[in-house]
C-alpha cells in the first residue's frame, strides 16, 4: 500500500512563490464576493447601499439633513449628501496623498472604528467606499468642506487624476459620488430603479431627520421603471408610518399597534419598534442596526422575540391565566407584522453584507428597552391585551394539538370535501408520505396515473394553461375551474378559507413537459402558489419534476438527459468510445413510456425533485421577479428581457 505521506509527483512545485499576497483593492477585483456577497444582482445594489449608508451616517451622527440619489442612464448612479464632506487634508500616515485618497484606494480606513467622528453608525468596517471604488468602471468623487469644492476621478480604483481644488463654493457642503458598476465584474446587470427607490424609502423611515430626495432620470421611466420620478422622502412617523403604509388600508388587527421610540440607558443608543398582530396574513418582521437592514436578523431580533414573550407570559400570570405558560417565542411573534430599528455603538455584523448582528450585548439592551414596555402597553388597555393573549394561547394551543395529531389520517377531511372528478387519488389516508402530481394534460395524466405508486401519489391532470393569477382579477380567479378543481383537490382551501392542517398531500409536485410550454405552465402554477397559496411555499410542500428530455442508449444502457448540454455530456462520458449512441428525444410526458415516467420522474427512490422557496430575505426581490415575469405591465417583462437576454445560452423557438 503507498504511505500517504509519500511525496506525491508534482508536490514539490508548490513553494512560496504560489502565496500570493494581494496588494491594494486587487482582492476585491479579485474575490468581490468577499466583500459585497457575489457578482449578481443582490451584490451589484449592495454598492448603492454602501454609499447611502455612509450618507445615512452622516445623518444619524447629526451632521447632514437632505441626501440625494440620483439613477441616469448608463447605470450612472450618483449619491450626496450635506454632510462634513470625507476629509480631503494630507494623510498623517501617508503624507503624500489625502485622507479622502487613502480611504478610496485602502482597505479598513475610516472614521468609524474609534468612535469619536461617529457615535452609532452603520459603518465599522472601512471598506464600503474602497470596495465601491474597486469594483466601479468609474468613479467621480466631489467633496465640499469649508467652502471650497475638491474633485477627484477614479477607474477600477485607480486615481486618474490627483485631487483638484475645483474652486470656491460658498453654499456648497457635503460629499457627492458617482459611479458606474464594472461590466468585467457584472456584466450588464442594471440597476433597478424599483429596488434602489426603496432602499432610500426604507432608510428614510429608519432616520426622522433626514430628507431622502430621489430622481430617476426620463428615459429609465420612458422605458418602463415603475417609480417617481422625483420623490422627496421624510417620515416624520418613523416606523409605525412605515408598518401602516407596509399593513395597507383597514388591515385586521388583534390589537391596536404597539410602537414606540426610547433612549437605551447609559448613552448606548436608541430603540425604535412598531408592531401589530394580524387576525389573517403573512407574519413579517423586518430588523435593522443603525439603519443597516438585518434581513438574517441576529442578537436584537433575539431579544425582541424575548422581550414578547417574556412580556406575554408575565401578563398571563398577573390574569392569573395559566394556559399563558405553553406560549413559545414563535407563537407570540407567528402572526406579527413588525419592525425594530436600534441605534448601538460599535456594532458587530456577520460579513461586510452586514445580514446578521452579532454584537451579543444587543439581546440584552432590546430585551430590557421592550420587555417592560410592553407588559405596560398590556395592563394599560386589558380589553385588548386580553384579547392578544387569547389569541396567542389559541395558537400555542393549536400548534400542539397539530404535534399530537402529526399522523392523524385525513380521512374526514375527504369526506367533507367534493373531489374534482379527474382526480385519480391515492388510497393511503394519511398527509404524511402522500404527494399529489399536477400534469399537464390528459394524455400526460394517462402515463402518470399507470407509472404512479397507487397507494401513495394522486394525479391531477389541469387542461393546457392555467389562468395567470398575476394579472387575473380576483373574480376570474374563482371562477376558473381549473383552479377551483387544484384547490378543491388540496383541500386547503384558499385567501380567508385556507387551514394548512386540510392540506391533503405532503407534496405538491408539478410535472410539466421539459419543453418551453411545460416551463410556462409551471411557472403559471408557481405564480398561483406564491400569489394565493405562499403558505405551502412556505411549509416547502411545493415541488418541480425533473423530466428528462433525452433517452440515450448504446447496448442494453440506457441513461436520461434533462436538457442539449447534459445530452452532450453523457455521450462523451457515459458510454464507449467508439459505438453508436442512439438518442431519442421525448415530444412530452404523454409519449413517455410509463414504466420510464416512472423510473426517471415519479419514483421517489430514484428522481431528483426541485424545491420550490421564496426566502423571506429576498421577499422584495422575489415579488419583482414575478410581478415583471408574470404582471399586468408588458414593458417590465421587456425590460427584464433585454436586461437578461445576455445571460441565455440556448433559446428554445
Ligand atoms: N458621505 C460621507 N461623509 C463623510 N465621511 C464619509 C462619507 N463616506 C465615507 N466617509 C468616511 O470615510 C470612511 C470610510 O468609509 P467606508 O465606506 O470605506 O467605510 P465605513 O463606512 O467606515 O465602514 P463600512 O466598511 O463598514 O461601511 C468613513 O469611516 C468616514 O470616515
Amino acid at each position: 500500500m503507498t504511505d500517504l505521506f509519500e511525496q506525491a509527483a508534482g508536490q514539490a512545485s508548490y513553494s512560496a512563490k504560489d502565496i500570493e499576497v494581494l496588494e491594494g483593492l486587487e482582492p476585491v477585483r479579485r474575490r468581490p464576493g468577499m466583500y459585497i456577497g457575489g457578482t449578481d444582482d443582490a451584490a451589484m445594489h449592495h454598492l448603492a447601499a454602501e454609499l447611502l449608508d455612509n450618507a445615512m451616517d452622516e445623518a444619524v451622527a447629526g451632521h447632514a439633513s437632505i441626501i440625494e440619489m440620483t439613477l441616469a442612464p448608463g447605470n450612472l448612479l450618483t449619491v450626496r449628501d450635506n454632510g462634513r464632506g470625507i476629509p480631503v487634508d494630507p494623510h498623517p500616515k501617508f503624507r503624500d496623498k489625502s485622507a479622502l485618497e487613502v480611504i478610496l484606494t485602502t482597505l479598513h480606513s475610516g472614521g468609524k472604528f474609534a468612535g469619536k467622528a461617529y457615535a452609532t453608525s452603520g459603518g465599522l468596517h472601512g471598506v464600503g467606499s474602497s470596495v465601491v471604488n474597486a469594483l466601479a468602471e468609474r468613479l467621480e468623487v466631489e467633496v465640499a468642506r469649508e467652502k471650497t469644492l475638491w474633485k477627484q476621478d477614479y477607474a477600477r480604483g485607480k486615481p486618474l487624476t490627483k485631487l483638484v481644488n475645483a474652486g470656491a463654493t460658498p453654499n456648497r457642503r457635503g460629499t457627492l459620488i458617482r459611479f458606474v458598476p464594472d461590466p468585467e465584474i457584472f456584466g450588464d446587470k442594471k440597476f433597478s430603479p424599483a429596488r434602489l427607490y426603496r432602499m432610500c424609502r426604507s432608510k428614510a423611515y429608519l432616520f426622522r431627520g433626514v430628507r431622502i430626495r430621489w430622481t430617476c432620470d426620463a428615459a429609465l421611466i420612458a422605458a418602463g421603471a415603475d417609480v417617481p420620478a422625483q420623490a422627496e422622502l421624510h417620515f416624520p412617523g418613523g416606523l409605525a408610518d412605515s408598518l401602516a403604509e407596509e399593513l395597507g388600508a383597514a388591515p385586521k388587527l388583534v390589537a391596536p399597534v404597539w410602537a414606540g421610540q426610547a433612549d437605551l440607558p447609559d448613552d448606548a443608543g436608541r430603540i425604535e419598534w412598531a408592531c401589530a398582530w394580524l387576525e389573517a396574513g403573512e407574519a413579517t418582521l423586518s430588523t435593522y442596526c443603525n439603519t443597516i437592514p438585518t434581513t438574517l436578523g441576529g442578537t436584537h431580533e433575539a431579544g425582541f422575540r424575548a422581550a414578547l414573550l417574556k412580556g406575554l407570559r408575565g401578563f398571563g400570570e398577573q390574569r392569573s391565566n395559566k394556559r399563558a405558560a405553553v406560549i413559545t417565542a414563535e407563537d407570540a411573534t407567528g402572526a406579527l407584522a413588525a419592525k425594530l430599528s436600534l441605534f448601538i455603538r460599535d456594532p458587530q455584523f456577520q460579513g461586510q453584507t452586514k445580514e446578521k448582528l452579532t454584537s451579543p450585548e444587543a439581546q440584552k439592551l432590546t430585551e430590557a428597552a421592550l420587555r417592560d414596555r410592553f407588559e405596560h402597553f398590556l395592563t394599560g388597555d386589558p380589553a385588548n391585551a386580553d384579547n392578544l393573549l387569547a389569541f396567542v394561547i389559541e395558537r400555542a394551543e393549536e400548534r400542539i394539538r397539530r404535534r399530537e395529531q402529526k399522523d392523524t389520517p385525513r380521512k374526514s377531511a375527504t369526506r367533507r370535501l367534493r373531489l374534482p372528478g379527474k382526480l385519480t387519488d391515492c388510497s393511503r389516508e394519511s398527509r404524511e408520505d402522500t404527494e399529489i402530481f399536477l400534469v399537464e394534460g390528459d394524455s400526460a395524466g394517462g402515463s402518470a396515473k399507470q407509472a404512479r405508486n397507487r397507494e401513495t401519489q394522486a394525479v391531477l391532470p389541469l387542461r393546457g394553461k392555467i389562468l395567470n393569477v398575476a394579472s387575473a382579477s380576483t373574480e376570474k380567479l374563482r371562477q376558473n375551474q381549473e383552479l377551483k378543481d387544484l384547490i378543491e383537490a388540496l383541500g386547503c382551501g384558499v385567501g380567508d378559507r385556507f387551514q394548512i392542517d386540510a392540506l391533503r398531500y405532503g407534496r405538491i409536485i408539478i410535472m410539466t413537459d421539459a419543453d418551453v410550454d411545460g416551463a410556462h405552465i409551471a411557472s403559471l402554477l408557481m405564480t398561483f402558489f406564491y400569489r394565493e397559496l405562499p403558505e405551502l411555499i412556505r411549509g416547502g410542500h411545493v415541488y418541480l419534476a425533473q423530466p428528462p428530455l433525452y433517452r440515450l442508449t448504446q447496448g442494453g444502457k440506457s441513461v436520461y438527459a434533462m436538457d442539449d448540454g447534459e445530452r452532450d455530456r453523457l455521450v462523451k462520458t457515459a458510454f464507449k468510445a467508439n459505438a453508436k449512441v442512439e438518442i431519442s428525444r421525448f415530444k412530452g410526458l404523454g409519449e413517455m413510456p410509463p414504466a420510464i415516467l416512472k423510473e426517471t420522474t415519479m419514483d421517489p427512490k430514484r428522481r431528483v425533485l426541485l424545491r420550490v422557496l421564496a426566502p423571506p430575505e429576498a421577499r422584495a426581490e422575489t415579488a419583482e421577479i414575478v410581478e415583471s415575469l408574470m404582471g399586468r405591465k408588458p414593458e417590465l417583462r421587456f425590460r427584464f428581457i433585454q436586461d437578461h437576454a445576455s445571460s441565455v445560452q440556448e433559446l428554445d423557438v
